[in-house]
């Protein structure tokens, strides 16, 4: 069994950061260690919600005690995610430190979520400064959406060539390997769901259809992309067959959201979906 620590944000109600993500990557096999940098009554983008940003120390402290019962070297990825602070970051990448000192072939896995005011995904101020700073150099995976690719890179990305180009000046900086989580205005067509996966030797590209969701798009679809490709990887599946896993796994996530009439991710009803997918998107090698 694989362990993953999973470092992003709960909700109690409805499906963002682990909230997303955990299920799913437990229903695919792996072992999750939750870690949550928030407990909010909801994902942000209801426009208004309660709770609590965890203090900075709250993260190493609860990663000091796993240390204390010597089950750190257990850990084969840290999955960090929504943070609710920039000193969070700072905290996150010393556990990332401590991680690898206890397991040199643990991975750092980061999704740079940076917040998308128009949607209505907050984030707070500095945390995207410090992944452009920070967690890019120390990251193994980055998987960012069109938006942050642009942030992180410095450089604006119209077409899905720029987009490839780009993602290997993030691998010249740290990671091996870049997932474009959504190509959206730089893909190929504007009727689908097109994501990239880019390593220094290899650049896959995959579609899915798009489904009408009218304004209100599920929240928490990143998340779950992310989770679900850590555990493919971690299994060991080629880069190949986790793409079309993982745009095959979500796509079942929104169809059943959908035929449901759901706001929320529907990730229990579509269970087995994810674990077994029906539909197929074949990925093509660029
Ligand atoms: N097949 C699909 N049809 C319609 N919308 C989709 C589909 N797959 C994903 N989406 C939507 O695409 C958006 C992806 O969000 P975006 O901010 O671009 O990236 P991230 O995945 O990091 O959040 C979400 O609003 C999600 O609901
Ligand atoms: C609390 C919280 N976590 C995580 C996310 C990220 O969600 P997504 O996977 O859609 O990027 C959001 C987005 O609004 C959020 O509000
Ligand atoms: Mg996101």
């Amino acid at each position: 069994m694989k362990n993953i620590l999973a470092i992003q944000s709960h909700v109690v109600f409805g499906h963002a950061g682990n909230s997303a993500a955990e299920f799913p990557m437990r229903r695919m096999g792996a072992n999750v260690w939750p870690l949550n940098t928030v407990q909010f009554s909801n994902h942000t983008q209801y426009g208004h919600w309660t709770g609590t940003v965890m203090p900075a120390s709250h993260l190493t402290d609860i990663v000091k005690g796993i240390a204390d019962i010597d089950r750190l070297k257990s850990c084969d990825a840290v999955l960090s995610g929504y943070l609710g602070s920039a000193e969070q970051g700072e905290q996150i990448l010393e556990i990332v430190r401590q991680v690898k000192q206890a397991n040199p072939n643990a991975w750092y896995f980061c999704d740079p979520v940076m917040g998308h005011p128009e949607k209505g995904c907050i984030v707070a101020p500095g945390v995207a400064e410090f992944h452009c700073k920070s967690s890019l150099p120390a990251s193994d995976i980055i998987a960012p959406n069109l938006l942050e690719l642009e942030m992180l890179s410095g450089s604006s990305v119209a077409t899905m060539e720029e987009a490839v180009t780009v993602s290997r000046q993030l691998i010249a900086q740290g990671p091996k390997i870049v997932l474009v989580k959504h190509l959206a205005r730089a893909g190929r067509r504007s009727d689908r769901f097109e994501m990239l996966l880019v390593t220094a030797q290899e650049a896959w590209h995959i579609s899915r259809p798009l489904i009408d969701f009218g304004v209100r798009q599920p929240v928490g679809v990143g998340d779950l992309t992310s989770g679900l490709l850590l555990v493919n990887l971690l299994k060991g599946e080629t880069l190949k067959q986790s793409l079309e896993h993982i745009t095959a796994a979500v796509y079942e996530v929104m169809l059943k959201t959908h035929e449901m009439g759901e706001y929320e991710l529907q990730l229990v009803a579509a269970q087995d979906r994810i674990a077994q997918p029906q539909q197929h998107f074949a990925a093509e090698k660029l």
